[in-house]
């Protein structure tokens, strides 16, 4: 049986008047792939801020593997990971000296191998000696992810990893996700508002709005519940409803 990888209830974060999470419950099981979707300003950096331990929550529950963020980070964080197509790191560091500094973060054993064998998995192999600063948005995002897998993860926090990426690389993003996951069972919640990199990785959608879920299910399945044609189609209605 599936183990259940996330179990959040009743979460809520407030920022002084602003109400960003509002009282979600939801479960993500082991090697699920699922998609947070909503507008801009609907919560889910937030969301996944709260499930990172970045953020506390004003109240409700959180459980990652069965462990709590708020007691339990560091060992969370030991066998997770995050990227996020607009993370920060040194800009003055070459790209194997991010990964080199990372890997002895993460204590990785044999990290030469690891780092080279991710920069050559996520085809940036050339830029291993390039100034991080000087990278292109898509070479950054590319980067972030290596990072994020550098301590072979088994729950995947990923915010926009597409944003940035030209149609190629993203859809080899996407594949690439998709087989660390059927080699690796590792469970990913995703966000994005690439409708088409959605449909093609999430095994199960949930739409937020105004820090509310409003709808969740298969993409295929929400889409002809709610007689649209596509999930862009989908998200305009939900959104301006
Ligand atoms: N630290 C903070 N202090 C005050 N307000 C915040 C803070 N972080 C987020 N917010 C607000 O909370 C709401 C949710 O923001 P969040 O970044 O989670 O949205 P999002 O769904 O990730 O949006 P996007 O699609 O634009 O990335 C927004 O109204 C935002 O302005």
């Amino acid at each position: 049986m599936q183990a259940v990888a996330i179990e959040v209830k009743n979460l809520r974060k407030v920022f002084g008047k602003l109400v960003a999470v509002d009282q979600l419950s939801f479960k993500v099981m082991e090697s699920e792939i699922v998609g947070f979707l909503g507008a801009n300003g609907a919560g889910k950096t937030t969301l996944i801020h709260l499930l990172l331990g970045l953020l506390t929550p004003s109240s409700g529950s959180i459980q990652i593997f069965g462990l709590s963020p708020s007691t339990s980070r560091r060992e969370i964080l030991s066998f997770s990971n995050f990227a996020s197509g607009y993370i920060s790191l040194p800009t003055n560091l070459t790209v194997k000296e991010n990964l080199q500094v990372f890997s002895r973060l993460y204590r990785i054993k044999n990290p030469e191998e690891k780092i080279l064998s991710l920069l050559h998995l996520l085809e940036i192999d050339h830029l291993q000696n390039k100034i991080t600063g000087f990278l292109s948005a898509g070479e950054l995002t590319r980067l972030c992810l290596c990072k994020a897998l550098l301590n072979d993860p088994k729950l995947l926090f990923l915010d926009e990893p597409t944003a940035g990426l030209d149609p190629n690389i993203s859809d080899k993003v996407c594949e690439l996700l998709l087989e660390l996951r059927r080699k690796t069972g590792l469970t990913i919640v995703y966000t994005s508002h690439n409708m088409r990199d959605v449909e093609r990785l999430c095994d199960r959608i949930i739409f937020m709005k105004s820090g509310k879920i409003i709808t969740q299910g298969i993409p295929l399945e929400i889409v002809q519940e709610f007689k649209q044609k596509s999930l862009e189609e989908l998200f305009i209605q939900l959104v301006r409803e």
